[in-house]
This record gives structure tokens, C-alpha cells and sequence, in this order.
């Protein structure tokens, strides 16, 4: 082959190779475009990038729900046969051996103090004086501790403190300073067949929702029908926590609208009781002090309503126990407003100072029929003088 012939082959082979590299590439290059197309169009818009603003105060945190809030005047009593639900109360008797032990807890230093101090080898002036200390600072008031520091002295001088002695004397003088004569008993029968109405009152924080919630289930305890009131519109989320307790025994609770009239709400809670033969209609109360002419207005009002449908039985009065003096002088503001025909401790598991019971019947002359010991929902029990007296001792 000779070189010109050569070439002219070369240059031949050589174009339709280049063709080829040039055809497959151009192939490969639009398949490759075309599946990237594909594939861009298959994927959603890309959002506008949102505007970011930093939150203000009062804006929520999340979106509003779109289903409305239902409101709790249209919750209903559970059905019957749903009563799975439904909380068995503790029995009033049940309760007292298990909250005795609490009582001594909290109370126990107190007796066993004046005990320490009155089993004294020589119970001199100094130890008297103790002796009186130990009673005011617990909440005796004074002239009940100097009333009992004279007893004492004259049991021992006369009796002697030996052997188990001192504890004898101290126990009776200690009943009889409680009273154990005071009738205790809540009055819970209504006049003709109407239902009993038991008034709450007290001071905000005392602990009278939490009690008339408890009260309901010392009722529930013993198969009484029980309507609650929650006449007090004040605090708004009394009525709430009335409405819970309420459910957790099956109790209906009668309310009204946020800051209504608490007069007729109680009215209406009432006619609810009348309506339903209930046993008992309790009506919680705002503790408003603002004023004694506001108060007394208020609850004297409530009071008249209510007697337009049927007789107030009971006006407990709630006393916070740890509040000392200052719940004493509340609890007489009360007392001149309103006739009150039986006091509530509450929080005597929160103070060692048990002697308030003595003040406030002595300061008021009207008996303490309940106690709170405790945060719990069994946690009310019946007042009894010789079980407190007993437990401050043990
Ligand atoms: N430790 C203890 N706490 C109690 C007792 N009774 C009530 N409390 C607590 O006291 C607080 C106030 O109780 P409430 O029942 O809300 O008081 P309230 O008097 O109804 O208050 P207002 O509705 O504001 O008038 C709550 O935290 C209760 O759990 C008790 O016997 N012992």
C-alpha cells in the first residue's frame, strides 16, 4: 500500500470513530437531561422561605384548636351503669384511725412536752412557767392557758404527779378545756322533706372549696344525695375545682358564669337539691375580706336567697390552723357578719400548734365539728375531744 493511499484510509476510519464518540455522547447527554428533568419536576415547589418574626407577649404558643373548647356547664353526670369511674369515699370511721396517726405526728411534741415538763422531779416556779409558755406557743390564747396552768397546779398539789399520774391529769384537764360537751354533730336533717344547706365561709386560701369537696365525700361515705354550689364566683377556677371533686363521687355541681351573682347561684343550687330530693346542698362561698360592710353584705345576701327556697342548716366556718392569730381575728370578722354554727380546721397536719382549737371555740363559742389533716381527698374528719387529747398525747 503505498503512503498517500495509507493516509486517505486513516483519515477515513479515523472521521466515522470520531462520529461515533460524538453520537454517543450526545445520546448519553439528553437521556441524562431529560431523567434530571424528570426527577425536578416530580418535587414540590420549594416554599417561600417564611418571614420570621420574633413572638410577642400574649401570642400563643401554639395554634387554636379547631374543634371548640366544651365548656364545663355542659358536662353531664356520668350515666348510670358508667359509674367505673365513680371514687368510693372513705368512711368517716375509717378515716379517724388513719388520720389520728397524723395528728399525733404533727401535734405530738406539744404533749409530749407539757408531759416531759409536768413529770418534772420538783416542779418549780420556772417549770409553771414553762408550762404556760409551752401553751401559748401553741396556740392555747391566754387566758385558757392560765386557766389550765391553775387547774393543774391544784391537781398536783392535792393528787401528786407520781407514776402514770401526771399523764391522767393532763389528759382530763386537757378534755375538759376541749369541751367534750359541745354538741359536734353536723345538722343535716332539712325541714320537710327539703334538703339540709350547709353554708361554707371563710377566708380565700383557707381551704374551703378543698373542704366542701371532702365534706361531699364524707356524705357520699354514708349514701347521702348530695348538689354542690359553687357560689364563689370570685376565684375562677373554684368553680372547676368544686365541679372535680363533684365528679369524682358523682355529685352535680351547680354553677354560674365567671364573676356572676353568688346569691343566685346558691338560689339555684338549692332549688337544683329541692328538684333532685337531695339530702344535702353545699354551698362553697368567696372569702372576700375586703371590707366587714362587703362581706357582710355578700353573704348575708346569699343567705336570704337561699332562705327564699329552703332553710340554711349549717354556716361552717373554715379557719386555716397555721395562720395563728391572725386566722383568729379573721375568723371574728366572720362570726359578727354571719351566725355561724360550726368551725373547720384545716392544715392541722401543717402546724405542730394544735392549741388553736381550744382559742378559737373559747374566742368564738362555737364548736370545731371538722379537721383537715392533709391535702388528700379522705383527708376531713369528724372533731372528737377525747381522740385530739389522746393523740396529742400518744
Ligand atoms: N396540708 C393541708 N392542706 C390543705 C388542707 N385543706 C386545704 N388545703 C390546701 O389549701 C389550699 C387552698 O385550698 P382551697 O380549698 O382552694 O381554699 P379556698 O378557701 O377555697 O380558697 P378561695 O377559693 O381562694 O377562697 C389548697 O392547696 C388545699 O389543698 C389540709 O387540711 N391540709
Amino acid at each position: 500500500m503505498s503512503n498517500p493511499q495509507l493516509v486517505t484510509l486513516l483519515t477515513d476510519q479515523a472521521l466515522i470513530a470520531i462520529i461515533a464518540v460524538i453520537a454517543i455522547v450526545l445520546i448519553g447527554g439528553t437521556t441524562g437531561l431529560v431523567i434530571s428533568r424528570r426527577r425536578k419536576a416530580e418535587l414540590p415547589a420549594a416554599e417561600p422561605a417564611p418571614e420570621l418574626t420574633e413572638p410577642k407577649v400574649g401570642d400563643d404558643a401554639e395554634e387554636p384548636r379547631d374543634t371548640p373548647t366544651r365548656t364545663l356547664e355542659d358536662t353531664e353526670l356520668p350515666e348510670a351503669g358508667a359509674t367505673a369511674t365513680i371514687e368510693k369515699p372513705e368512711s368517716a370511721q375509717g378515716r379517724l384511725v388513719r388520720l389520728r396517726a397524723r395528728l399525733a405526728r404533727s401535734q405530738g411534741s406539744l404533749g409530749k412536752g407539757l408531759l416531759a415538763l409536768l413529770s418534772r422531779d420538783t416542779l418549780d416556779e420556772e417549770a409553771w412557767e414553762d408550762i404556760e409558755t409551752t401553751l401559748i406557743t401553741a396556740d392555747v390564747g391566754v387566758a385558757p392557758t392560765q386557766e389550765l396552768v391553775e387547774k393543774l397546779r391544784t391537781r398536783v398539789r392535792v393528787e401528786g404527779v407520781s407514776g402514770d399520774q401526771a399523764r391522767t391529769i393532763l389528759r382530763e384537764e386537757l378534755i375538759a378545756l376541749v369541751n367534750p360537751e359541745l354538741d359536734r354533730t353536723l345538722k343535716l336533717e332539712g325541714k320537710e322533706g327539703q334538703p339540709a344547706v350547709v353554708l361554707v365561709v371563710g377566708v380565700n386560701g383557707t381551704g374551703k372549696t378543698t373542704t366542701v369537696g371532702k365534706l361531699a365525700r364524707v356524705l357520699v361515705a354514708e349514701d347521702k344525695h348530695v348538689v354542690l354550689g359553687a357560689a364563689d364566683t370570685f376565684r375562677a377556677a373554684a368553680a372547676d375545682q368544686l365541679q372535680t371533686w363533684g365528679e369524682r363521687v358523682g355529685v352535680r355541681t351547680v354553677r354560674g358564669p365567671e364573676g356572676g351573682d353568688p346569691a343566685s347561684i346558691a338560689f339555684d343550687a338549692v332549688k337544683q337539691g329541692i328538684e333532685e330530693k337531695a339530702d344535702v346542698v353545699l354551698v362553697d362561698t368567696a372569702g372576700r375580706l375586703h371590707t366587714k360592710t362587703g362581706l357582710m353584705d355578700e353573704l348575708g345576701k346569699v343567705k336570704r336567697v337561699i332562705e327564699k327556697a329552703a332553710e340554711v342548716d349549717e354556716v361552717l366556718l373554715v379557719i386555716d390552723a397555721t395562720t395563728g392569730q391572725n386566722g383568729l381575728t379573721q375568723a371574728r370578722v366572720f362570726a359578727e357578719v354571719i351566725n355561724v354554727t360550726g368551725l373547720v380546721l384545716t392544715k392541722l397536719d401543717g402546724t405542730a400548734k394544735g392549741g388553736i382549737v381550744i382559742a378559737v371555740q373559747r374566742e368564738l363559742g362555737v364548736p370545731v365539728k371538722l379537721v383537715g389533716l392533709g391535702e388528700g381527698a379522705d383527708d376531713l374528719a369528724p372533731f372528737d375531744a377525747e381522740q385530739f387529747v389522746d393523740a396529742l398525747l400518744d
